[in-house]
C-alpha cells in the first residue's frame, strides 16, 4: 500500500515522514495553511531521499507558474489539485516530473485519462480533513490511485476495506493543527496503514 504525507511545513515532519516510512512526501505552494514558499521547498525537497517522492501540489495555478515552481523547488512530481483541464497536463508533460492528478469522486476516475501517472480521489474539500464516503468509490478508479481525504490513524484501515485503493494521502489526520505534523501520528498511521 503506497503513502503519501502530505502538507509538511519543515524538516523534522521530512524527517518523521521518512523515518516511518512514507513513498512521496506533499509540499502544498498553493494557498493553504500549508503553503510553504518555493525556497522553503526547495530546502525541504533537499532533505528527500531519492526513493520517496517529493510532491509540489498546486490548485488553480497556470502551468508556467507550476513549471517556474516545480523547477526552483526541485520536486520530481507536481499535483495539480481540482478540476485543471486536460491542457495543463500537456502543457506539463515535457517538465520531466511525475504527474499527480487529485479530483473529487464526481470526476474522470481513470488514472491516466489525463495523461498523469498517479490519481488522487480526495473529498470535495482538499485539505479540510473531512471523512467522506469511501466505500462510493470501490471499484470505479482505475490504475494507480490514492484514497484522500479525512483519513486518520484510527479510520484508514477501514477506509482501504472500503475503497480497496492502490494507496492512501493523508494530511489533517496527522496534525495537531494545519501544517502541524505530529511524528506520533504519522508513526501510528503507517502502523494502521502496513500493520
Ligand atoms: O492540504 C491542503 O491544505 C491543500 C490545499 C490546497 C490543495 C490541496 C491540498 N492538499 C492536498 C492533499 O493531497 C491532501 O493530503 C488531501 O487533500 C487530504 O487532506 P486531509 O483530508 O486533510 O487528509
Amino acid at each position: 500500500m503506497y503513502v503519501k504525507i502530505c502538507g509538511l511545513t519543515d524538516p523534522g515532519q521530512v524527517s518523521a515522514a521518512v523515518e516511518a516510512g512514507a513513498d512521496a512526501v506533499g509540499l502544498v505552494m498553493t494557498r493553504s495553511p500549508r503553503r510553504i514558499t518555493t525556497e522553503k521547498a526547495a530546502a525541504l525537497a533537499a532533505l528527500v531521499p531519492a526513493h520517496v517522492l517529493t510532491v509540489g501540489v498546486f490548485r488553480g495555478e497556470d502551468p508556467e507558474t507550476v513549471r517556474a515552481a516545480a523547477l526552483a523547488s526541485g520536486v520530481r512530481a507536481v499535483q495539480l489539485h481540482g478540476r485543471h483541464p486536460h491542457g495543463d497536463f500537456t502543457a506539463l508533460k515535457d517538465l520531466g516530473v511525475r504527474l499527480v492528478r487529485a479530483v473529487d469522486a464526481e470526476a474522470d476516475l481513470r488514472c491516466g485519462a489525463f495523461d498523469e501517472d498517479l490519481l488522487i480521489v480526495d473529498a470535495p474539500h482538499a485539505g479540510s480533513g473531512l471523512p467522506w464516503e469511501w466505500a462510493a468509490v470501490r471499484g470505479r478508479p482505475s490504475g494507480r490511485w490514492l484514497l484522500a481525504g479525512g483519513l486518520d490513524p484510527a479510520n484508514v484501515a477501514g477506509a482501504i476495506a472500503e475503497a480497496e485503493p492502490w494507496g492512501v494521502d493523508v494530511s489533517s489526520g496527522v496534525e495537531t493543527s494545519p501544517g502541524v505534523k505530529d511524528p506520533a501520528l504519522i508513526r501510528a498511521f503507517m502502523k494502521a496503514v502496513r500493520g
